[in-house]
């Protein structure tokens, strides 16, 4: 196996509105040091309460947002220090897909132009090479190929998705980021987007960078799951270690807010952990843990050293007092 994206220390400040005219500028650190890797052909779920820093952390990674420090090598190359000639050349190794199929395609568009718009954008391919292409990814995101030259509000919601994925696809991308891919469509169907996004990871071979909020969809294609909270990642491990003995108390806390997950967990069932309160303003942190006044199991030292994320058992977690639901 080898390492598709390496992620190290990874920061994004945004800058505030000053209070009056002279006062400082706040800054606003969305991402606060964040480091992963992403083998090739898995996919890692980034997972979070709203606000946590996971479509940030997501952005800054493929250089669409500014970070403000870390490295992102991409098969070794460090995508933040490439100019942006270098940068366009790794451009159809990456692709997108976001949350809501009805804004994300051009309505006045006939869905075939939608498709193979990034080929004609790179200049990929002859005419008839891309038409080709086009017609391939159709059938195989599950559309037929004589609805080409409809137009997108002719589809459903989960067609629409078929046709970002598609689209998403031409360029024969190593990577996907799937922003909430699903959030936006009815229950039964996101099941049959998630069904299709796991079935051209095992035959094309892609990796995902999968955000979401919601933990189901993570479990049911993500191999790894890294939980994110207030611009640091809290916990990472492997879908089983994190689903069946989650180490941090908020990664608890999420799992036990998300009961029929727990109930259908074969072992190691969560018992309820309620969490109180808002997490604290990004512009501010807390000198310490960044969970410490939310947290039932809080020490001293919790809210004075913040917890580094290192190994512990099958995963890392970032908690000076780590350990099972119960303990
Ligand atoms: N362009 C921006 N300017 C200022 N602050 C921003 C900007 N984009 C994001 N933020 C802030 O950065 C933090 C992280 O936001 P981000 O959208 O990455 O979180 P998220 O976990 O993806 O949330 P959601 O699930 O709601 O999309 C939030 O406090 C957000 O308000």
């Amino acid at each position: 196996m080898s390492t598709l994206l390496d992620v190290r220390d990874l920061t994004v400040r945004f800058a505030m509105p000053r209070k009056g005219l002279f006062g400082p500028r706040p800054w606003l650190e969305a991402v606060r040091k964040v480091s992963f890797s992403l083998e090739k052909g898995h996919a890692l779920g980034i997972v979070g309460e709203s606000g946590s820093g996971k479509t940030t952390t997501a952005m800054a990674a493929i250089r669409l947002t500014e970070a403000a420090g870390g490295q992102v090598l991409f098969e070794g190359d460090d995508l933040l220090s490439l100019s942006d000639e270098q940068m366009r050349a790794h451009r159809r190794d990456v692709q997108l897909i976001f949350q809501d199929p009805y804004s994300s395609l051009n309505p006045r568009a006939r869905v075939a132009d939608i498709v193979r718009e990034p080929l004609d954008l790179m200049d990929i391919g002859t005419p008839d090479d891309r038409r080709a292409r086009v017609e391939e990814l159709f059938k195989l995101v599950g559309l037929r190929p004589d609805q080409l030259n409809l137009f997108p509000h002719q589809f459903s919601g989960g067609q629409r998705q078929r046709i970002s994925i598609a689209r998403a696809l031409t360029t024969n991308p190593k990577l996907l980021v799937c922003d909430e891919p699903v959030s936006a469509l009815d229950v039964a169907i996101q099941a049959q987007i998630l069904n299709l996004l796991a079935k051209l990871k095992s035959e094309l071979g892609l990796s995902y960078l999968f955000i979401s909020h919601d933990l189901g969809v993570v479990r049911h294609v993500c191999d790894d799951v890294a939980v994110m909270y207030l611009g640091q990642i809290v916990e990472h491990a492997s879908r089983t270690a994190l689903f069946e003995s989650p180490q941090h108390p908020y990664t608890q806390a999420l799992l036990s807010a998300a009961p029929s997950l727990a109930r259908r967990k074969s072992k190691g069932y969560v018992r309820p952990l309620k969490i109180s309160g808002d997490p604290p303003s990004p512009i501010n942190p807390p000198p310490g843990c960044a969970f410490a006044e939310r947290c039932p199991r809080a020490r001293d030292i919790c809210r004075k050293t913040p917890p580094v994320l290192e190994d512990r058992g099958p995963g890392r977690v970032a908690c000076h007092v780590p350990g099972p639901a119960d303990a």
